[in-house]
């Protein structure tokens, strides 16, 4: 932990660096690749464009710094498993924490000028270096229990079958081309590589949609299209577009540590667009050992025709004997299919309406808007933060920038 005399002046410091973490990184990111280009295979290039991923290393530096400096608690342990699982999933290597904390500590320095005084730089390397050797541990962790690490996290996997789901959505099951089974737990992602026609390589996490042990792990991806805040995806449109059955892809063992609890309570699941994936991966667990638990799933979607999985949800719903299923369309709710004991709804999700089982443990996978306001109505009813559990696809944007309250279980993919 950090030095009495570092945490005053970061304490001291602290709303400056905040007030300047979006130029901060933003400089950090220009340098690091000016100076390692190679690191860019390494980041998302959708949340390098849009900002996203500077506001994201912003807010997780800074809310750090304010938990260790004694100013703001976080749920560390869960902030740390999250960053440290996603990680592991990509293949960082302890070194490139030298490389990062080098540019970012310079980038500071360039941003904030004269008032970075040898004090203040030492303060705020002390913190740089109290969260990378907390990261590296963690990762370590993680690649000794997945049989993996970091000099080669990726494994060649074979195609064995390709489906649509819905105009927008894909299913892929993948083999190892080694024959080693891979060993899941159900609610964890995989991240896939792929080379881009440019040469250049991106990589994405995605939820096993399939439970374990049941043959080829499947993953369900949606297509991004451009929206004009983000360009389409360069991962899923590669995908949609180019990979088909017999193509090898390169996928990282499971990672994630939002997992289905292995005990008997009620669960509710609350799902929204390709969200929808975790919650499959729970139904074909609890479906394959006919489960006795009781559960609600609650899916919120644009129109029953861009609903994922949605033939599979109720046939695995319903199949369960204590289970309740609530569905919300934003359009052409009238034209669901919905059997007997389901309910179909028009608009959007609202959590007030959620049937809630007591003692119930929640996960919640969605779009970030969606999860926020689940959330909040979840916890306005009085369901304890620390049952709801909630994975955060994408770049690390789960921080609130402008308050301190953080999420209680987080971790991180796409679909
Ligand atoms: N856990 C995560 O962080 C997840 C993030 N995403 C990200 O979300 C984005 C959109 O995912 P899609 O499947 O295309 O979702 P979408 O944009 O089709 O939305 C799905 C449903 O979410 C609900 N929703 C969205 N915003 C809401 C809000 N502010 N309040 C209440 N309900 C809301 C609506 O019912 C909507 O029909 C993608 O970029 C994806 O990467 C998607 C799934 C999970």
């Amino acid at each position: 932990m950090l030095s009495e005399e570092s945490a005053r002046v970061v304490r001291a410091t602290a709303d400056v660096v905040a007030a300047h973490g979006e130029e901060i990184t933003a400089r950090f990111y220009e340098r690091m690749f000016a100076a390692h280009p190679e690191l860019l295979d390494l980041f998302n290039r959708g949340s390098q464009a849009n900002g996203e991923q500077r506001q994201a290393l912003a807010g997780a530096v800074v809310a750090f710094a304010g938990h260790i400096a004694g100013l703001r608690p976080l749920p560390l342990g869960a902030l740390l498993s999250r960053i440290a699982h996603k990680h592991a999933s990509v293949g960082i290597a302890p070194n490139q924490y030298v490389v990062v904390g080098r540019h970012l500590m310079a980038a500071v320095a360039e941003v904030l000028g004269d008032a970075v005084t040898p004090e203040v730089a030492a303060a705020w390397d002390e913190v740089y270096w109290a969260f990378a050797c907390m990261l590296v541990a963690e990762e370590a962790r993680l690649y000794e229990r997945a049989g993996s690490g970091f000099e080669r996290p990726f494994h060649p996997h074979r195609v064995v079958r390709r489906q649509a789901e819905t105009a927008d959505v894909e299913s892929f099951w993948l083999e190892p081309e080694d024959g080693r089974p891979i060993q899941h737990r159900t609610g964890q992602y995989v991240s896939v590589a792929v080379r881009l026609p440019d040469n250049s390589r991106q990589i994405r996490q995605y939820t096993v949609s399939s439970a374990p042990g049941r043959g080829p792990l499947r993953i369900t991806v949606k297509r991004h299209r451009e929206d004009g805040q983000r360009p389409a995806g360069l991962v899923s449109t590669h995908l949609h577009d180019h990979v088909r059955v017999g193509d090898r892809l390169l996928v990282s063992p499971p990672f994630g540590d939002v997992v289905l609890p292995q005990d008997d309570s009620p669960l509710l699941l609350v799902t929204a667009g390709i969200g929808i994936t975790p919650a499959a991966a729970v139904l074909d667990e609890l479906a394959t050992h006919g489960s006795a638990r009781e559960i609600v799933v609650a899916h919120a979607d644009r129109s029953p025709a861009s609903h994922p999985l949605a033939a599979e949800l109720l046939a695995t719903a319903t199949g369960l004997s204590r289970h309740t299923v609530q569905l919300w369309y934003e359009s052409d709710a009238d034209s669901a299919a919905a059997p007997a004991g389901v309910e179909v709804r028009s608009g959007l999700l609202d959590p007030a309406a959620l049937r809630l089982p007591a003692g119930a443990r929640v996960l919640l996978c969605g779009p970030l808007p969606f999860m926020r306001h689940v959330r909040r109505g979840l916890l306005d009813r009085g369901v304890p933060a620390e049952r709801i559990h909630y994975e955060v696809f994408g770049s690390d944007a789960w921080l609130p920038r402008s308050t301190p309250a953080a999420p209680a279980a987080p971790a991180a993919p796409v679909g």
